[in-house]
């Protein structure tokens, strides 16, 4: 058995002249969390399809769950879950029937209840899936995506168009999920609340990697005073021996830290 859900090295596509994905490498341990940020373009979505195993890729290697997708048969699919950009579709069926009709695909479904309750649609069980609200029926989405209890799962986008309190539902609907997903997303709050590792793209390139916290040295603070400024790992060693120095408060004090917004578009290389 593998420990990682997703090994890529040297991943590489294009479409006629354009590069999409130039030399990708990227491990993804099971259980882990892992949001891909990048900008439009950067090569994400290229990325997550030949993953998923709907792309064909030109060159490099890809293992996902043990097996190039490239080649994987039905069982190799059925241990994955996707939960693609919205859809529109089935709306006539209700929200029961249709987890009850996905799950029939899969060899040992979650049961009807635990699905429901895992994405907090228990009350729209009955209801028609058009007339669910947009974040009711992206829930619904999630729930199609995990019904299966998929190893891996993919969610593109999960939470656009979703209201604030939508979006915390989702979080911690994630959260509870005992299962490795890569998700991408635009919000970097939503990498920060739920990646226990961020990979940011751009130009078809992994061009950093690493904790949300600790991402493009976002650990480092800048102590500012009246009468200087100083960048420090530990900024309370800092602050004490300021204190010290002055013999009581220090005056103008401040410590800041960069928010991951801060350092991605840095990362990406927009001006701020
Ligand atoms: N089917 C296609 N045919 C031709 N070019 C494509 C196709 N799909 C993607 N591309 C190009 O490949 C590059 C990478 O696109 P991709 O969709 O993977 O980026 P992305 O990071 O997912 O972007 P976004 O954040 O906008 O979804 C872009 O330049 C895009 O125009």
């Amino acid at each position: 058995m593998t420990d990682h859900a997703v090994r890529v090295r040297g991943l590489r596509k294009s479409y006629r002249d354009t590069v999409a994905v130039d030399g990708l490498d990227l491990d993804i341990a099971v259980g882990e969390v892992r949001a891909l940020l990048g900008p439009n373009g950067a090569g994400k979505t290229t990325t997550v399809e030949i993953l998923e195993g709907h792309r064909s890729r030109d060159g490099g290697s890809v293992s996902v769950l043990g097996v190039d997708p490239a080649r994987g048969g039905s069982s190799w699919r059925r241990e994955i879950g996707i939960v693609l950009q919205a859809t529109d579709d089935a709306g006539e069926l209700t929200v029961a029937e249709m987890i009850r009709h996905v799950a029939r695909y899969f060899p040992r479904p979650r049961g009807l209840d635990e699905t429901l309750s895992l994405v907090g649609l228990e009350s729209k069980r009955d209801s028609r899936i058009r007339r669910l609200s947009g974040g009711q029926r992206r829930r619904l989405d999630v729930a199609l995506g995990i019904v299966g209890r998929p190893r891996l799962l993919f969610l593109d986008e999960p939470t656009t168009g979703f209201d604030p309190e939508a979006r915390r539902q989702f979080w911690s609907t994630v959260r509870a999920l005992d299962t490795t997903v890569l998700l991408t997303t635009h919000y970097l709050d939503e990498a920060e609340a739920l990646a226990d590792q961020v990979t940011v793209i751009a130009g078809g390139r992994v061009v950093a990697e690493g904790a949300p916290d600790t991402l493009g040295s976002r650990d480092v603070a800048t102590v500012s005073w009246r009468d200087g400024r100083e960048q420090t790992d530990d900024p309370a060693a800092v602050v004490a021996r300021l204190t010290a120095a002055y013999g009581g408060p220090v005056p103008g004090l401040s410590v800041t830290r960069p928010s991951l917004e801060d350092v991605y578009l840095d990362l990406i290389g927009v001006p701020r």
